[in-house]
């Protein structure tokens, strides 16, 4: 399969053990359940339905635990600014994400997500050829996508129960993602 420009994927950018600790405190936190999964934001809150941020959002500095994992990101060159904005998103096996491109105005063109918990299918779809592309996203990974592949690309996840990865049918269990992100304030 052809890679999609500007999309950065690398296995085991967490170990283990630092999966382990993520899922510990983000099961510690408070959730949202004003969709149908369960989100927590951290930074700036994102309004889904206005697609929009300011700073009236302004939560607070991320918490340590995930300003450690952005200044991973920093330090590895996989984000040219350190993000300031974090979602976690949970997804029971069943549950997915429409395509969509992130928000244009609201955040800048590098967006970085971790998968904690069950690998799932991240299928692109180009906006304007509809060319299609499956990224099968492992547990610990982190995926960038920058430029070309965040803007020209939707990017989904299907509400199903299993991938078929390499010919074998791959049971979902619970996802938990974060995604990174930095904020875009208007002039
Ligand atoms: O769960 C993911 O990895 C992606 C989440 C996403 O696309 C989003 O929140 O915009
Ligand atoms: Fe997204």
């Amino acid at each position: 399969m052809e890679s999609i420009p500007q999309l950065t994927y690398v296995e085991n950018f967490l170990s283990p053990s630092q999966e382990a600790s993520l899922l510990e405190v983000v099961d510690a936190s408070p959730w949202l359940d004003d969709l149908k999964r369960r989100v927590q934001h951290y930074g700036f809150k994102y309004d889904y339905k206005a697609r929009r941020i300011d700073e009236s959002m302004f939560l607070g500095p991320l918490p340590d635990w995930a300003a450690g994992v952005a200044s991973m990101l920093d330090q590895q060159g996989l984000f040219r600014l350190l993000p300031d904005q974090l979602i976690v998103n949970e997804y029971l096996p069943g549950q997915g994400i429409s395509a969509h491109v992130d928000c244009e105005p609201c955040f800048h063109d590098t967006i970085a997500s971790i998968t904690l918990g069950s690998s799932c299918d991240m299928d692109f779809t180009h906006v304007d050829t509809g060319e299609k592309r499956t990224v099968h996203l492992q547990s610990r990974s982190v995926i960038v996508l920058h430029g070309e592949s965040r803007y020209l690309w939707k990017h989904a996840i299907a509400g199903r129960k299993s991938d078929v990865v390499d010919g074998k049918r791959v049971l979902r269990t619970r996802r938990v993602s974060l995604t990174f992100r930095n904020v875009l304030l208007g002039s």
